[in-house]
């Protein structure tokens, strides 16, 4: 049995831009490859052709020896003096996080987290397809959010087949949560997104990712506590 938290995990076998399997990235390394995509989608929407490792890394907010180390663990090393081509790269980098594969995403718990994630339209554009959102109270089923009726949670294998969700979020009560995750998993799903403030049990195959807003609030109060110590820097 595993539990991840939101401490990044390694992510095996990447594939590389050919789709084929590549070699582990470092978690730290995948985490920092979404920010540099984040970056490279910005420059692509301004019309922007070519970017230096150096403007790429100070648009990411890291080093540039960080932003080169990263990308060649995705195989993309650019061009000494011409840089990196900005749509090629991002191709690229998308290939390695897996996110030219069709995720459909449903989402347990039609609450306050549930409805406003479900109305959110920046999914889509990065391949994030919200198709279903459940809920175990009967006023809540059947009730419109966004473009999405609200299905019984009764029903969830049901429609997690249907609409051929291969995501879930968990915004469900703590209580409640882990009774859903084995039934999602049970289903066929193997990538899961928990906000409920519990750790969850997956077994082994499943991707368990937990997010903890207070978790990350606790983390910046600490280092705005050194930052403000007399003698320390931020
Ligand atoms: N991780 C974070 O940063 C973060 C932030 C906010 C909220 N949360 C957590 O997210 C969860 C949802 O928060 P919220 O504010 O939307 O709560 P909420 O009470 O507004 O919504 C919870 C919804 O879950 C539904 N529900 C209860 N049992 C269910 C079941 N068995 N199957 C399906 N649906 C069921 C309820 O009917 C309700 O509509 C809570 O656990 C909360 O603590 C986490």
């Amino acid at each position: 049995m595993t539990s991840l938290d939101s401490t990044p995990q390694p992510v095996p076998d990447l594939p590389d831009a050919a789709g084929t399997p590549a070699k582990q990235i470092p978690p730290a390394a995948v985490a920092r490859l979404t920010l540099y995509l984040r970056a490279l989608n910005t420059l692509l929407a301004e019309g922007i052709e070519r970017v230096s490792s150096d403007s790429l890394a100070e648009a990411s907010g890291v080093s540039s020896s960080t932003l080169r180390k990263d990308l060649s663990h995705v195989g993309s090393y650019g061009t000494r003096g011409v840089g990196y081509e900005v749509q090629y790269l991002s191709r690229h980098i998308a290939a390695a996080l897996g996110l030219t594969h069709d995720w459909k995403v449903a989402i347990v718990g039609a609450g306050n987290l549930g409805k406003a994630l479900a109305r959110y339209g920046g999914f889509e554009s990065r391949g994030f397809d919200v198709v279903a959102i459940f809920d175990a109270d009967q006023m809540v089923v059947g009730n419109e959010v966004g473009w999405l009726r609200v299905s019984d949670v009764a029903d969830l294998e049901t429609v997690l087949h249907r609409t051929g969700a291969n995501m879930v979020v968990l915004a469900l009560p703590a209580a409640v949560a882990q009774g859903i995750c084995d039934r999602v998993v049970a289903a066929g799903v193997h990538s899961v997104l928990s906000f409920a403030p519990v750790m969850l049990q997956v077994p082994e195959g499943v991707n368990l990712r937990k997010v903890d807003m207070a978790t990350e609030l606790q983390i910046l109060a600490y280092h705005a506590q050194r930052a403000q110590a007399p003698g320390q820097t931020a």
